[in-house]
């Protein structure tokens, strides 16, 4: 049997083919509605299946929210499933947005439910909150590595509260690093050594302003929502992450889905996030 290919290495063959837009699968109810559709199972059914449809083919990256499938229930679960598989099959990679975290032996679980080959929700990658302390997320990470898939590990959140929690300056902590800083530095060494790029991102808000106080050079991907509706803009995108600008996915939701449910506006919207990121990113260059 051939190795896995790692989830960083698949992550960076398609940013760098079809961009690194991320585009969020998020059926809210107001969506739905917005969309002509039942707040029902086959109003997510449909909402999904076109989000799928208009945009697996083209962007690096989709991230369903798990939360919007599980508010239905079993059968919830059962689109979101279809979504991942279907998604899959066209060439898109799915984060799947989940923010698991507990304790080590409740996480092996978790992560066998979206990280095991062959499970009914298997992921490319999952998002993990390690505020139970980022050890607790060993069985996660191991899984990770078995299967070549990938954890994007909650660090600094594009919401106004995270910094409450995220910004706590560490006890005992010779370097004074606060507990962002310390989710990235730990990201950093699960990372080492690895190319192009390891397979352990953190997700950092693009709302945040100039990060150049933290180390962002964790040598994984940086999960970057909060682009749109959260009104951070593509033009953000250097002045927050400088020159790790070069493994930011951007993530847009809302900002994206509120174009639907025609197929040819969502591609369309999509386009246009995706050529202002590139716009973005090029202008940073000449400037350096
Ligand atoms: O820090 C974080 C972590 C995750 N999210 C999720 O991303 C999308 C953003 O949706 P928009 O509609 O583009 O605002 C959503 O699923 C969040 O749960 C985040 O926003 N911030």
């Amino acid at each position: 049997m051939s190795p896995v290919e790692p989830f960083g290495a698949r992550l960076r063959r398609a940013m760098d083919e079809r961009g690194p837009l991320c585009v969020g699968i998020d059926p809210h109810a107001s969506l739905l509605t917005d969309w002509g559709l039942n707040d029902d199972i086959a109003g997510l059914e449909r909402f999904s299946r076109t989000v799928v449809e208009a945009l697996a083919d083209r962007v690096a990256v989709l991230k369903p929210q798990s939360a919007f499938f599980e508010r239905f229930g079993s059968r919830g679960i059962a689109v979101l499933e279809k979504s991942v598989e279907e998604a899959r099959a066209s060439g898109a990679l799915v984060v799947m947005d989940a923010k698991r975290g507990d304790i080590g032996s409740t996480m092996a679980a978790y992560a066998s439910a979206f990280l095991e080959k062959g499970s009914p929700l298997f992921s490319d990658a999952l998002t993990v909150s390690p505020y139970l302390g980022y050890g607790s997320l060993k069985p996660a990470v191991e899984l990770a590595r078995e299967s070549g898939a990938g954890l994007f590990v909650l660090a600094l959140t594009s919401n106004p509260e995270g910094g409450e929690v995220q910004h706590a300056v560490r006890p005992g902590d010779a370097a004074g690093r606060n507990v962002g800083a310390t989710m990235l530095a730990h990201l950093a060494e699960e990372n080492a050594g690895e190319a192009p790029m390891g397979s352990f991102g953190a997700v950092v808000g693009a709302t945040l302003g100039d990060l150049s106080s933290y180390d962002l050079d964790i040598n994984g991907p940086l999960l970057a929502p909060g682009i749109g509706a959260q009104g951070a803009t593509p033009a953000d995108l250097p002045g927050v992450f400088g020159e790790a600008v070069r493994r930011v996915v951007p993530n847009v939701s809302r900002g994206v889905l509120r174009h639907g449910p025609d197929v040819g506006a969502l591609r369309a919207s999509a386009e246009r996030f995706a050529e202002d990121i590139r716009a973005a990113a090029a202008a940073a260059w000449r400037l350096r």
